[in-house]
């Protein structure tokens, strides 16, 4: 295979190592000024990125994926040049929009329209660009007259929307967001979202880091997966979320099933769960092939839906399968008193005969920490040779003798 042309290349990350000062007490801030001024070198250290490679091409889209604190936002810092590399070079051509840390490179005490005209200098567009735009950023960010108050009176959710708006007006060639998706309220997120895709179908270049598996594997054509500073996984991202989600299951399914935290006003919970028929008789015992039904009803705080995910395994805890409500795009449905009901229809599951037992979760809004943890248990009846988990489609053909050459 011969390598892609050099100018396509518009990201490039080489043997990236990032460590921050390891200063957590006044006691080693005082020990650690000591050995600098004595020209110590040999410092305490944190690494939060290690021996880092990758090239993101004109056009393709990353997502970067892990578990809290593993690196991915370090990473994009040091792409965007706002924290330098210890160790290792990145070279980024072409025009860089970057959303990073909420609010960053925003005034707190100018106005959004203020901020608008200076996030565009810094971007290195005139003034008369920047008025040609104004409007258009306006509308994006749809705050209403918010834009002339101070941003530091704003809402986590208004500064999201204001700072995806002028990096979208900004005409990126090369656009890295960390976790906006996140912040904003659907139907922004959906705007986002439609934007990106619109940008992408254009050329656009995007690093992407998210907590969504949906997102990434919506929004990127490649992941990586960072774990502890270092890549665990990179490739075609259906491939790395598909292997980061079954590491936390299997993760999930070592650790002791989570504490039912007690019923509180404050955390998403799943209130009550019962099995059903697809016929809504309860049961929980059935055919191999049959669908299985779970019903139940979940508790959100704030007047906001509860995420849901759950999880399916064997008895002695072997997962099965699990997934998010939100990847398949459910939000549970009010019923009053910040409850909410849901129904989950496994059609014509081939597991086989034995016991499992069906979990359902209540999660936080980025779908990683569990709330709460309700669990049922069914049979699974039939008659079989077979082994292992799941009857899988699968067809005995003569073949062909040999190989293909
Ligand atoms: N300025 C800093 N000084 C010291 N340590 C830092 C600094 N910034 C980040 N770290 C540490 O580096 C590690 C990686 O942090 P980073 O924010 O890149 O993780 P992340 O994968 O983006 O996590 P999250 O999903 O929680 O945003 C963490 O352990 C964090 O505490």
């Amino acid at each position: 295979m011969s390598a892609a042309p050099q100018r396509d290349v518009l990201v490039r990350v080489q043997g990236v190592t990032k460590d921050y000062p390891k200063v957590e007490t006044a006691g080693s801030r005082i020990s650690t000024l000591v050995r600098l001024l004595a020209g110590g070198t040999d410092l305490p250290h944190f690494r939060a990125l290690e021996g880092i490679d990758l090239e993101v091409r004109r056009g393709e889209s990353l997502g970067l994926i892990g578990v809290n604190g593993a690196g991915k936002s370090t990473l994009l810092k040091v792409i965007a040049g706002v924290v330098k590399p210890t160790r290792g070079t990145v070279s980024v051509a072409g025009r860089v929009s970057a959303l990073l840390e909420l609010g960053s490179g925003f005034h707190p005490d100018y106005s959004g329209r203020e901020n608008i005209f200076l996030s565009a200098a810094l971007m290195g567009l005139s003034s008369a660009e920047t008025r040609d735009r104004v409007g258009e950023i306006v509308q994006f960010a749809d705050i209403g007259e918010h834009i002339d108050e101070p941003v530091k009176h704003y809402s986590s959710g208004m500064v999201v929307r204001l700072g995806f708006a002028i990096a979208t007006a900004l005409r990126p060639e090369v656009l890295i967001t960390d976790e906006v998706l996140a912040v904003g309220d659907e139907s922004f997120q959906k705007k986002c979202i439609r934007w990106i895709e619109g940008y992408l179908a254009n050329g656009g270049t995007l690093l992407l880091v998210s907590h969504s598996m949906y997102h990434v594997q919506t929004l990127c054509s490649r992941a990586m997966w960072l774990d502890a500073g270092k890549v665990k996984f990179a490739g075609d991202a259906f491939d790395v979320t598909r292997e980061y989600v079954t590491w936390h299951e299997e993760r999930q399914s070592r650790e002791p099933v989570v504490a039912r935290v007690a019923p509180s006003a404050l955390v998403p919970a799943v209130r009550e769960t019962w099995l059903e028929r697809a016929d809504g008789r309860p049961a929980t015992t059935f055919a191999q092939g049959e669908d299985i039904v779970l019903e139940g009803i979940a508790y959100g705080p704030d007047s906001t839906p509860p995420k849901l995910a759950f999880g399916i395994g064997r008895a002695d805890g072997t997962p099965v399968y699990g997934s998010h409500s939100d990847d398949a795009g459910f939000t549970p449905v009010p019923i009053g008193e910040g409850l909410y009901s849901f129904r989950l229809r496994i059609v014509a599951p081939r597991f086989l005969p034995g016991k499992y037992h069906f979990r359902a979760h209540s999660m936080d809004p980025q779908g990683l920490r569990l709330f709460d943890t309700v669990m049922q248990e069914f049979v699974v009846t039939g008659r079989t040779r077979d082994y292992g988990l799941v009857e899988l489609a699968h067809a005995w053909e003569p073949g062909r003798g040999k190989r293909k050459t």
